[in-house]
């Protein structure tokens, strides 16, 4: 048996798999005895205490608790794989590439997926978070016969966790480790689809499929999903010149996103509703709904019926014009990152329409920094009175800069919508508009939440589920 003391433990081999044990005399007993719960209220958290022990099946064929006459396994090979505790508590683990990170062990007993801790249909939590001491750290840690998982027995409670290993690194932050395998990861993401970039000459090269592939089967809905995940818009055509032909399309995305123009729309210039969507007006190239806190995510568009001239569609991807701003002036993209503003749908008798908060144009994610959302339609937007006098001009500088580029031509996608041929929209990074019309013009379409966008790129396009 062979001893190598790491800092006041030990890590020794028993049988096939290593335990890693305290010099000292584990703390389970007194941690029970002190635990802030009371027996009663544990066990309203916890399944009874069995259940607890009872690890899934493959994890107890690993448990260092259940007898194993597995033979021992290379020393060498698995030596490379060892968790042990820190002098600060905080759980050191190496991978197979010889990689070393640490959890913290309130955040390791916070993630137990044990079926007591976490529901296993549900993905819910059901351990008490702030029930958990902050100092508990493993009384023992095995390192699994393949490799494959961590098992712990906490000090505080003896309750007994099971970590898959891959998860494990997945998720790593001190520090954040890169794939071991990407390839062959258990957790391993499915490959982002890289945003592509474009400008006006998409035109001769428009993402489009076909009506028929996307309501009849979910590969021909995968495609027309990848179209707008990597264009921000993805035409269909072959539809039929219905509305409910089109609302049954949108409804292959998500459920219909109900505001205050209704659900589905089938409009036309009459004031139906304030808005200079329902006027013959000329719109500038725009995103929807800058005045809902959470700005609607997806929108179809399908026009059924113009008798007159003008009316044609407007698109431009805002990321490629951030793009271009940021290269070609950052002031500007940093003012617009910053600078916040509000916005009002204020045309209707009985609706005012703000958002909880103000907003910049561009909106970044506060922890990748990764430009996630354009934010603009300039007729909606509401009274400054919030700005600092010495940024007013600053704002108004920055934003000629993005105008001037958003309506350069080389950036505008400018195209005819003809009944039988619908568009989606990534109202959080294509932006819209139209040509002046004259005539009868009748557009039909619908709005998408975003999250309910993005649930279905996970799964039914990218088949993934949560790691
Ligand atoms: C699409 N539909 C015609 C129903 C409403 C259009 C709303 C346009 C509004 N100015 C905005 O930018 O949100
Ligand atoms: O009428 C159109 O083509 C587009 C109208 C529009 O911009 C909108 O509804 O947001």
């Amino acid at each position: 048996m062979a001893f190598r003391s790491r800092v006041g433990t030990a890590l020794y081999r028993q049988g096939s798999a290593r335990v890693l044990a305290y010099t000292r005399r584990p703390q389970a007993e007194l941690a029970l005895k002190s635990s802030p719960l009371s027996s009663s209220r544990a066990n309203q958290l916890h399944r009874p205490a069995t259940a607890c022990r009872q690890l899934s099946s493959t994890a107890a064929s690993r448990s260092p608790f259940t007898t194993s006459s597995a033979a021992t396994t290379a020393a060498a090979e698995d030596e490379a794989v060892a968790a042990w505790v820190e002098a600060d508590s905080t759980v050191a683990v190496r991978f197979p590439d010889g990689a070393v990170t640490r959890y913290h062990g309130i955040w390791l007993r916070d993630h137990c997926q044990c079926p007591a801790c976490f529901h296993p249909v549900t993905k819910q939590r059901l351990l008490d978070t702030a029930a958990i001491p902050l100092s508990i750290k493993p009384a023992v840690m095995t390192v699994a016969e393949d490799n494959k998982a961590l098992n712990i027995v906490w000090d505080t409670d003896s309750h007994q966790s099971t970590v898959d290993l891959a998860w494990l690194r997945h998720h790593s932050y001190a520090p954040k480790l890169p794939p071991l395998h990407s390839s062959n990861s258990a957790t391993a993401t499915v490959a982002q689809r890289p945003k592509r970039l474009w400008d006006a000459s998409i035109a001769s090269k428009l993402p489009i499929v076909q009506y028929a592939d996307v309501m009849n089967s979910d590969q021909g809905l995968a495609a027309w999903l990848a179209d707008i995940d990597v264009y921000g818009l993805g035409f269909v055509d072959g539809v039929p010149a219905t509305p409910k032909a089109t609302e049954q399309l949108g409804r292959r995305v998500a459920f219909i996103r109900e505001t205050h123009y209704g659900g589905f729309w089938d409009f036309s210039a009459n004031l139906e509703h304030g808005d200079t969507a329902y006027t013959q007006l000329a719109l500038p190239a725009h995103t929807d709904t800058t005045y809902f806190t959470d700005p609607i995510g997806l929108q179809l568009f399908h026009l059924l019926e113009h008798r007159g001239t003008g009316g044609e569609s407007l698109y431009v991807d805002g990321f490629h014009v951030a793009d271009q701003l940021r290269a070609t002036h950052p002031w500007a993209y940093d003012i617009l990152s910053t600078v916040r503003m509000s916005a009002h749908s204020a045309g209707d008798a009985n609706t005012l329409m703000e958002p909880a908060t103000t907003f910049p144009l561009l909106n970044h994610d506060p922890l990748t920094s990764q430009l996630y959302q354009i934010r603009f339609n300039n007729d909606d937007r509401s009274t400054f009175s919030h700005l600092p006098p010495s940024r007013v001009k600053d704002f108004y500088a920055a934003l000629k800069e993005w105008t001037r580029i958003l309506r350069d031509p080389s950036n505008e996608l400018w195209t005819q919508l003809k009944p039988g041929r619908a568009v989606m929209v990534d109202n959080w990074r294509v932006l819209h508009g139209r040509a002046e019309f004259t005539g009868h013009r009748r557009l039909t379409g619908c709005y998408h939440n975003w999250d309910d966008y993005r649930s279905r790129v996970k799964t039914v396009l990218d088949k993934k589920v949560m790691s």
